[in-house]
């Protein structure tokens, strides 16, 4: 009845989990969310201010000053630390922002090697909440228009269904190659390979048999590879002169679609539309779940530029983090190659209920439809009581359902009871299939092994974590509802 599902999207994540407290050492839903809460409070009271037409301005300020500390407060809670790496060179960075120096870009960030994630950027004074870390004019953004203007747009405008996202990924793998091109530094400074799940070999995605990772890769480098085929040696072939192939290769396509998966930002221009872009020196922002910017996709139309700024302080020689958005760890590893620092709230193995019809026994009266479930780590819950047990309740509520001719109430009588121990039964069976499939990481191994496969490892053993906190948790409910089915004995043989 009980099965895995398939990728889910990840804004139902939140709408599953919106009602589900989380834990107990946090009074926020997430930190992303918490942030922008204060955040737009505090735009409020900057729009009442302005206004000037409130009568208590002292009570604003004094409220506004109470959000500025709580962000503070919620901020040094919420701190990363990065280290620098001091020892490799960080010439063509420093070239880069020379080069956007020229081109009127205005920053509060240096550039650095961190450890664990290549480039970083670094603060190079106190933020305060509202500065304005980077602003990049949209003169120096990688964008649609680029393709408009070169040679080969009036070959790719007459290709069926072709989007804009893959003219500019092919404009993208000619132009690195182009001595006299504007963005000749930005190329420059770029890595050599992005090292993201696209790219994982064999051994690696031997690893992630049993996890959804794996066919996430597997699908995502199989519509790569069709893409390809279908759209390049053509066009080699056609126009040799406009794409010379061996500029479009499968090797290159591949680094081509890392760079813009890994490195491509969504920004609103001005006529309100979203296009996918490449911003030099925004590109060395590295990603968080604590992240200090939140907001930096708009174009702003009095500067003509994207402006980031930080929605949280950010000290002197601290790395200051974007965040690319509510991912989940899977989606992380695919694009970019990397699992972020911290308990992610996305990281969830999503369940699917058949229509039981036919495998339930006769005298339970089913549920009719099917439905898709999410669970993550139990210990995200601040719930662990009877007929909750830290799990998600949607899920709990229709395997009762499933399981019960009456509605159940959350009463411990003997009939509910029954109920909840084949509700927790019927995860805990689901759950041991997993972890059996998923099967044993071989941490001794990970020191000596490729990157590829290190990051496959941190993944699984993820995975491991989530289900292992299921089943501690179901196996502690089926003990409360043991004992709590002994006291109803006891109470109706006494009574
Ligand atoms: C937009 S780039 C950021 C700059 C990048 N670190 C570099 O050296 O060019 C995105 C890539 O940075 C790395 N990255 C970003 N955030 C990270 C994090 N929190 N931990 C590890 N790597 C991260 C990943 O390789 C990702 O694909």
């Amino acid at each position: 009845m009980l099965k895995r599902a398939r990728i889910i999207h990840l804004d139902e994540v939140e709408l599953y989990f919106g009602e589900v407290p989380v834990s107990p050492s946090v009074e926020f839903y997430s930190h992303r969310n918490e942030l922008e809460a204060l955040n737009s409070i505090l735009s409020l009271i900057d729009i009442s201010c302005l206004s000037c037409q409130h009568m208590r301005m002292d009570v604003l300020q004094e409220l506004r000053n109470a959000t500025l500390d709580r962000i503070q407060e919620f901020g040094d809670k919420n701190r990363l630390e990065t280290r620098i790496v001091e020892d490799l060179s960080i010439e063509k960075e420093e070239c880069i922002l020379q080069w956007g120096e020229r081109n009127d870009v205005r920053t509060k960030l240096k550039i650095a090697y961190v450890e664990g994630a290549g480039r970083g950027a670094i603060a190079t004074e106190d933020l305060k909440v509202g500065d304005v870390a980077l602003e990049i004019p949209m003169s120096i953004v990688i964008s649609e228009e680029l393709v408009h203007e070169s040679d080969m747009f009036p070959i790719l405008e007459k290709i069926d269904g072709i989007s804009s996202e893959t003219m500019l990924l092919l404009w993208s793998m000619k132009e690195k190659h182009n001595s006299n091109s504007k963005f000749k530094t930005y190329f420059n400074a770029l890595p050599e390979a992005f090292n993201t799940g696209l790219s994982f070999e064999f051994d690696a995605i031997m690893v992630l048999a049993g996890t959804l990772l794996l066919e996430e890769i597997i699908e995502a480098k199989k519509h790569l590879n069709a893409q390809y085929e279908e759209l390049v040696p053509a066009l080699c072939k056609d126009h040799p002169d406009i794409f010379p192939p061996e500029f479009y290769t499968q090797e290159q396509f591949l680094w081509a679609c890392e760079l813009w998966y890994s490195n491509g930002m969504q920004v609103m221009f001005t006529d309100g539309k979203l296009r996918t872009c490449l911003i030099p020196i925004a590109g060395f922002l590295n990603h968080s779940l604590y992240p200090h910017i939140m907001h930096y996709g708009k174009v702003d139309s009095k500067t003509n530029s994207l402006k980031f700024g930080v929605s949280k302080p950010c000290n002197m020689g601290e790395q200051c983090y974007l965040s690319y958005g509510n991912f989940s760890s899977s989606h992380l590893v695919t694009f970019y190659g990397f699992i972020p620092q911290g308990d992610n709230l996305y990281d969830t193995i999503p369940l699917e209920i058949d229509n039981p019809q036919g495998d339930c026994p006769e005298e339970f009266h089913p549920v009719s439809d099917s439905a898709t479930h999410m669970v993550r780590g139990t210990w995200l819950s601040n719930n662990h009581e009877i007929f909750h047990y830290g799990l998600p309740p949607p899920l709990l509520d229709h395997l009762r359902s499933a399981w019960s001719t009456v509605p159940p109430t959350k009463t411990p009588t003997l009939a509910n009871l029954e109920v909840e121990e084949k509700v927790l039964r019927d995860i805990l069976s689901t759950y041991e299939t997993l972890m059996e499939c998923i099967g044993d990481t071989e941490e001794d191994n990970r020191r000596n092994s490729s990157w590829d496969v290190k990051l496959a490892m941190e993944y699984k053993a993820i995975q491991r974590r989530i289900i292992s906190s299921i089943l501690t948790s179901c196996h502690s409910g089926l003990k409360t509802i043991e004992n709590e089915m002994c006291r109803c004995a006891a109470l109706t043989s006494s009574g």
